[in-house]
C-alpha cells in the first residue's frame, strides 16, 4: 500500500511521544495517564486506518480506561468482525506506539503498509469515547491518526465499548450507524425473552459508576419500565468516574458502592464499570451481609437457562448442540464443579483475558464466558442459528434466538447482561435460588510486585508456573497441606505485579494459602519492598 511518509511526518510532528514512555498494547490495549496518550492515540488511528483501507470495511476505536480512574485514558482496537484486535497486529500497535524518533516511526509504518494492499472499497473506522473528559481531544488525535493514512472517519461520540463493537459489526454487515439500532436490538430480545413471564418483578437497582453506562441506560428506562422492568440508577454521573463505586470496586473491595448500602435485604442490585463492558450483581444479606454474585454466578446462572431453552428445543435438538462454558483459572472451583457436575456440560480454561475466553466459547454451538469479574457474553454459533431459524416457531426456539441477539455477538457487554440475568430471573429461579446454586469455596486474591515480572511463565491457561525453575514444585508442597487447596501465581498482563490467588476449605486458610503463596513468589522471583 502506498503512503506519503512526507505527510505523514508533518501530521505525526504534533503529536510528540513523551521521551520515556514506553506503552505496549496489554490485556485490554493501551492504558496510561491521558496526557501521555495523543501520540498513541494518533498512531492507532493510522494502524486502523490501515487496517480498514486494506480490508475494505470497517473497522473501530474506543477511547477508554473502563474502571480506571478519570484522569486516565486509553485505547482499544476492533477489527471489521467487531471483535477485539488480533494478536499479531497488538505487535504492530506497540512497535508503533513505542518508535521513539520520526525516523522510527516511518519505517515501521511504512514496513507494516509494503505488507497491505489497498481493497477495492475504501473501509472507514468508527471511533467512540466513554465519558472521560480527556476523551474528546484523544479521538481527535485517532482522527488524524486515519486520515494520515488516507482513511476515512466515522466519530460516534460517546458511547459504551461493547456498543462501539457493536456498531462495527452491524455497519459492516448493513452500513447503518443510529445508535437506535443498538437500543432497538436490546428491547426487542429482551421482549421476546420476558413475554408471558411473571412481572411485575421487584426493581433493579444498578450502580452505573458514574460513566457512559448511565447515560445509556437512562435512555432505557422508560421502555424498559413498559416491559415491566423497573430500572432504579445509582451513580449515575454526579460523582467521580469509578470512585468508591462500578464493577470493579464490587468485586474487589466485595462491598456496596457508594449510596446503595441502606437498600433492604433481598434487593437485586448490580454493578457496571466505567465503559459497560462487565457487570456483577449483589445483594443484601437478611444478616445484611454483602453478597456477591460475581461472574461465575453469571455464567451459572446464563447456563441454567440456556439448558432449559434447549430441553425446551423440538426432539433431538439439545443432542446435537455442543453446549460450553469458558472460564479462566480464577473462576471459583466451585462453580466449575457444579456446570461440570450438576449441570453436566463441558468447562474450558483459558488464559485470562476476554479475547482468550471468546475465541474459545466459539468452538461451542452455544458457548458462554465470562470472566469472575464479570466480563462476558454467550455466543451462538452463525449456523446454529440458521438452524433454529429453519425450525418450526417453538417458544424456545424464539427465545434462543433472542438469547443471540440480546447478548452482544462481540464481546462482554453489561446491559445485555443485566438484561439476561433480569429475564432469567422472571423466568421462574428467584434471586435466592441463583445464589443456592452453588456456594463460593472461600478464596483470596494477592499481588505483590517482583524486580521482573516476566521471569515467570506459565502453562495449563496460567496454573502452572514453567519458570523459574523450583516455583511451581514450592506451590504445589504448599496447597498439598490444605484442604480443597488450589493456587496460583501469575503475571499481570495490566499492571507490574504477579497475581496470585488461592481457594480452600476455610476462608482463613485460603488467606493463609495466598499469603504462603505469595511469600515464595517473592522469595524466588525477586520481591520488591516487604515479604507478603
Ligand atoms: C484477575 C483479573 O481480574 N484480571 C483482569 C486484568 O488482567 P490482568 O492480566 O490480571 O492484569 O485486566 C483484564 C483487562 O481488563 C481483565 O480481562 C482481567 O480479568
Ligand atoms: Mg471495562
Amino acid at each position: 500500500m502506498q503512503l506519503d511518509l512526507a505527510a505523514v511526518r508533518v501530521a505525526a510532528a504534533a503529536f510528540p511521544k513523551p521521551e520515556a514512555f514506553k506503552p505496549s498494547y496489554g490485556t485490554a490495549g493501551f492504558r496510561a495517564e491521558a496526557s501521555l496518550l495523543p501520540s498513541t492515540v494518533f498512531r492507532c488511528g493510522m494502524l486502523i486506518g490501515l487496517k480498514a483501507r486494506s480490508c475494505g470495511q470497517a473497522c473501530g476505536v474506543m477511547v477508554t480506561a473502563s474502571h480506571n480512574p478519570e484522569q486516565d485514558n486509553g485505547l482499544k482496537l476492533v477489527e471489521a468482525s467487531g471483535e477485539m484486535l488480533e494478536p499479531a497486529w497488538e505487535a504492530h500497535a506497540t512497535q508503533l506506539a513505542q518508535a521513539d524518533t520520526a525516523e522510527q516511526l516511518l519505517q515501521v509504518l511504512a514496513a507494516l503498509a509494503a505488507t497491505l494492499q489497498p481493497a477495492d472499497t475504501p473501509g472507514r473506522v468508527i471511533i467512540g469515547r466513554d465519558t472521560r473528559s480527556s476523551g474528546a481531544d484523544l479521538a481527535a488525535a485517532c482522527s488524524a491518526g486515519v486520515a494520515a493514512v488516507g482513511g476515512k472517519v466515522s466519530d460516534i461520540g460517546v458511547v459504551t465499548t461493547p456498543e462501539l463493537h457493536f456498531t462495527v459489526q452491524t455497519f459492516n454487515q448493513y452500513q447503518a450507524l443510529e445508535e437506535q439500532a443498538y437500543f432497538t436490538n436490546l428491547l426487542e430480545s429482551f421482549r421476546t425473552l420476558t413475554a408471558g413471564s411473571h412481572a411485575p418483578q421487584q426493581p433493579l437497582h444498578v450502580d452505573c459508576a458514574n460513566g457512559v453506562g448511565a447515560l445509556k441506560l437512562q435512555q432505557l428506562v422508560p421502555q424498559l419500565q413498559q416491559l415491566g422492568l423497573q430500572l432504579q440508577l445509582y451513580n449515575a454521573g454526579q460523582g467521580r468516574l469509578n470512585h468508591g463505586c462500578g464493577a470493579d470496586y464490587v468485586q474487589k473491595e466485595q462491598c456496596f458502592p457508594a449510596g446503595m448500602g441502606d437498600l433492604p435485604a433481598g434487593a437485586c442490585c448490580a454493578s457496571i464499570d466505567g465503559d459497560a463492558d462487565r457487570v456483577v450483581f449483589f445483594t443484601k444479606g437478611q444478616d445484611g451481609s454483602f453478597v456477591l454474585l460475581d461472574g461465575d454466578k453469571i455464567a451459572a446462572l446464563a447456563a441454567v437457562y440456556l439448558r432449559r431453552l434447549l430441553s425446551h428445543a423440538p426432539p433431538g435438538t439439545a443432542d446435537s448442540i455442543s453446549t460450553g462454558v469458558v472460564q479462566t483459572a480464577y473462576a471459583n472451583g466451585a462453580s466449575t464443579r457444579f456446570i461440570t457436575e450438576q449441570l453436566g456440560l463441558q468447562v474450558r480454561c483459558t488464559n485470562t483475558g476476554v479475547k482468550y475466553l471468546h475465541h474459545e466459547a466459539k468452538a461451542f454451538d452455544v458457548g458462554i464466558y465470562f470472566e469472575s469479574n464479570g466480563h462476558g457474553t454467550v455466543l451462538l454459533k452463525p449456523s446454529l442459528l440458521q438452524r433454529l431459524q429453519d425450525m418450526d416457531e417453538n417458544m424456545s426456539v424464539m427465545q434462543l434466538l433472542a438469547v443471540s441477539r440480546l447478548m452482544n455477538q462481540a464481546v462482554g457487554d453489561a446491559i445485555s447482561g443485566l438484561l439476561l440475568c433480569d429475564a432469567v430471573l422472571r423466568s421462574g429461579t428467584s434471586l435466592a435460588e441463583w445464589q443456592a446454586l452453588y456456594t463460593d469455596l472461600p478464596s483470596r486474591q494477592l499481588k505483590l510486585v517482583v524486580a521482573d515480572r516476566t521471569v515467570i511463565t506459565t502453562t495449563d491457561a496460567e496454573r502452572r508456573c514453567v519458570t523459574p525453575a523450583g516455583l511451581q514444585d514450592a506451590i504445589d508442597a504448599a496447597v498439598a497441606k490444605y484442604d480443597l487447596g488450589r493456587a496460583f501465581a501469575r503475571p499481570s498482563g495490566t499492571e507490574d505485579a504477579v497475581r496470585v490467588y488461592a481457594e480452600a476449605g476455610s476462608q482463613e486458610a485460603a488467606d493463609a494459602l495466598a499469603r504462603e503463596v505469595a511469600g515464595i513468589v517473592f522469595d524466588r522471583c525477586g520481591g520488591v519492598g516487604s515479604r507478603p
